[in-house]
């Protein structure tokens, strides 16, 4: 079976470069931005991006330069693969470039939503995000995750009692984190046993994006046991143990105010979920497998996370310290390796909607004229795969980011060309918790356990290869399987 796809694959592949190449006959060079050709009113584009994005948007950057304009069916887009265009993109104002488009197609995927759209995205802009903004600033974070540290390791001893058996690396990086992320954000009374429905629906997101689902039943039943799930946490109406100013306490007044009980209620906590885990698990589970691929960068992160506990006392005093206790040089290298593979794993954004004509300025005083209802898009990966300011772009080099001086509060990033969270106003809100619990999952992993591939890896350490339908970020179908030892100093575990 697997053959069979990668010889479909390969021939899809070939079938695009030969298109190109035809194509390359038509291309007019002589308007800026240049139009990528297309010989059926932009059909041809729009399938070729839908089976494989990324390659698609390489190629017409190799034939119409860093800023160009492409239709994908009727959608008409303008591409930027530059830094500047992009941080230009997202300084625009929201009354000349806007996100309504991308929330919608969000809300629509994800949660189902369907009508009532405009009221769920009004209370998102009003209230979810000013909430987020509060809770998760990196003045906030350390009242927000108070007991994320504990669950998160209690969350991790449970999975990995029986050492006899391998464990999927998917699930080890992402269903703890999942699980205490929601408790600090939704309360105690929340559900935990959704992690495998969650993943199920949020893998079917790249087919829905493409509206080329085929196994349409299995994520469709799990976002309706989603809901379900949801909606009797609303109708339970309570937090427990949480004071007022907490995240939980919080989000419940959302969506009491709201008078959020029913399926749209429901729906608006699992766009708030999603938000939350979608880019986070991926980084997750990809900064570890990074890892085990570079058995030096392992080594000196894990040396690095052995003297901080040792410094600490104890790994429970660590977690203890919160964020701003892991927010220090003596972590630089691990802070390192997570926007190191965030670099490698964010592929666009800065997704927008032109609300009229105008022309949209770069920084070298070059102008983009965009006409009204032309979607822009930021194509990410192109910036950061750039080899004059990334050596060796397409490697995972652990402490790329470790080594400008360390500042606090600050991203590891600063100074490069990095779009990975976003930037000016519609900036990552929930940057601070994603880089933070990321930290937290590999301190624990790296300092409880030995690694060794299980049975199911018998080729040794092999990188998840990228499903060609990504889009925003890396998906991938396959998962590592992994043999875990607790460590000399852990046994008893
Ligand atoms: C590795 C993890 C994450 C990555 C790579 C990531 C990336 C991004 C990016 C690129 C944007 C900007 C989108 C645009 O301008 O078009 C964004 C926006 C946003 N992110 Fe994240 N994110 C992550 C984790 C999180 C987490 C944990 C939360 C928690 C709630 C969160 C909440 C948000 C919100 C609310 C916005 C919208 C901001 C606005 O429009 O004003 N993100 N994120």
């Amino acid at each position: 079976m697997s053959s069979f796809i990668l010889v479909g694959a390969y021939i899809l592949r070939k079938l695009a470069d030969i298109i190109a190449h035809i194509y390359s006959y038509f291309f007019d060079a002589s308007s800026f931005p240049p139009q990528v050709p297309s010989l059926l009113a932009g059909y041809d584009n729009g399938l070729l991006c839908a089976l494989n994005p990324c390659a698609f948007l390489s190629r017409c950057r190799q034939q119409c330069g860093p800023i160009y304009r492409v239709s994908l069916g009727s959608m008409r887009l303008v591409i930027v693969s530059s830094g500047d265009a992009i941080s230009s993109v997202f300084l625009a104002s929201s009354q000349l470039l806007c996100l309504d488009p991308l929330h919608r197609e969000v809300l629509y995927i994800v949660a189902g939503v369907k009508t009532n759209y405009a009221y769920l995205h009004e209370v998102m802009i009003r209230d979810l995000y000013p909430l987020i903004d509060r809770c998760l600033s990196p003045r906030s974070l350390g009242q927000t995750t108070q007991t994320f540290g504990p669950m998160l390791l209690s969350g991790i001893k449970n999975l990995t009692r029986d050492h006899s058996k391998s464990i999927s690396l998917m699930q080890l990086t992402n269903e703890p984190l999942y699980t205490a992320t929601n408790l600090v954000m939704f309360g105690s009374t929340f559900p935990t046993d959704t992690y495998k429905d969650f993943q199920t629906l949020n893998k079917s997101v790249p087919y829905r994006i493409g509206r080329t689902l085929l196994h349409y039943w299995p994520s469709y039943a799990a976002r309706m046991r989603l809901l379900r799930s949801f909606m009797d946490y609303l109708q339970r109406g309570e937090v427990n143990d949480c004071d007022d100013k907490s995240a939980c306490a919080r989000s419940m007044h959302i969506f009491k105010d709201n008078n959020f009980q029913s399926l749209e209620g429901a729906q608006f906590v699992l766009i708030f979920l999603w938000t939350i885990h979608s880019n986070t698990m991926v980084n997750s589970f990809f900064s570890l497998s990074f890892l085990l691929g570079d058995p030096i960068g392992f080594a000196r992160v894990r040396t690095e996370i052995d003297s901080a506990v040792q410094n600490f006392g104890s790994l429970e005093a660590l977690l203890q310290a919160g964020p701003d206790g892991l927010d220090d040089p003596s972590f630089k290298l691990l802070t390192s390796a997570i926007m190191e593979t965030m670099r490698l794993t964010v592929l666009q954004t800065a997704m927008r909607q032109a609300n009229c004509d105008f022309d949209l300025k770069l920084k070298d005083g070059k102008m983009i004229s965009i006409k009204k209802g032309e979607h822009v898009l930021g194509d990410v990966h192109a910036v950061h795969m750039d080899g004059t300011v990334f050596s060796d772009p397409e490697t995972f080099v652990v402490d790329r980011f470790a080594q400008q001086p360390y500042r606090r509060k600050h991203l590891q990033t600063d100074g490069y060309p990095f779009h990975a969270l976003g930037g000016g106003r519609h900036a990552c809100k929930g940057r601070w918790l994603a880089v933070y619990g990321i930290k937290v999952v590999l301190i624990i992993l790296l300092h409880l356990f030995d690694f060794n591939p299980a049975e199911e890896n018998s080729a040794g350490w092999c990188l998840p290869r990228v499903h060609p339908r990504s889009v925003a970020v890396i998906h991938t179908e396959d998962d590592i399987f992994v043999r875990l030892s607790p460590r000399q100093a852990e046994k008893g575990l």
